[in-house]
């Protein structure tokens, strides 16, 4: 992992969207189509002002979440709402939005109608990760419910319930996370960096392998 420090966030957020821009236009360079998943919560914002006019092809660019909260769109709460309201609009307005949140009771019935669009972007091109204080990153939170599956499992979407997560969640895989072409994490302030430290001195796990 290479760690790269920045002296504002404002020159992080635009240098992080600039990476990805050029992750994708490089990607569509070689083939038809690529694919980005990216973070909510209160950091990705200002890389999404940037990404969103970038000049690529975003019409043959898919978009999905790292993770969502089982939360209606319009809730404040809502990872998509975020997206959309900041990157999916401008020139990135042309790209595919796969959900990770539909009308069903609970994530768990969800997962068979979300699935099948997620797999089809895989390997992702590449990934824009947050983490939070506690070291989750996606919707992987330490003493989640399922957090085996979400680490060392092979399925795709995985559903998370944890002490510190107010509402049920859909998650990204770490296989589907590890298996992106490139990752980028992107945390502000000496809580995350601290919080970082502890996870990275954390011993291994075995490595996912990638989902089929
Ligand atoms: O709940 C979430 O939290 C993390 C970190 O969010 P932030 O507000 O501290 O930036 C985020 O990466 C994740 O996508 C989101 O669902």
């Amino acid at each position: 992992m290479e760690l790269v420090t920045y002296p504002d966030s404002e020159m992080m957020m635009i240098e992080v969207a600039q990476r990805l821009a050029g992750e994708l236009r490089q990607r569509l360079s070689q083939g038809e189509e690529a694919s980005i998943a990216v973070s909510g919560g209160r950091t990705p914002g200002p890389i999404f002002d940037a990404l969103s006019a970038a000049d690529l092809d975003w019409d043959r660019v898919s978009v999905l979440l790292t993770d969502e909260r089982w939360v209606p769109e319009d809730s404040p709460r809502s990872n998509t709402r975020l997206v959309r309201e900041r990157l999916l609009t401008g020139r990135a307005a042309a790209a595919r939005f796969l959900p990770m949140y539909c009308d069903a009771p609970s994530p768990e019935e969800g997962i068979p109608r979300l699935v099948p669009a997620i797999a089809e972007v895989l390997p992702l091109t590449t990934c824009l990760l947050g983490m939070g204080e506690d070291m989750h990153t996606a919707s992987i939170f330490p003493g989640a419910d399922n957090l085996a599956e979400a680490l060392t499992g092979e399925t795709i979407l995985v559903p998370i319930r944890a002490p510190a997560a107010p509402e049920p969640r859909l998650t990204l895989s770490a296989a589907v996370l590890a298996g992106a072409l490139a990752r980028h994490l992107v945390i502000t302030g000496p809580e995350k960096r601290e919080a970082l430290e502890r996870a990275r001195s954390l011993p291994p796990r075995r490595p996912p392998s990638r989902p089929s």
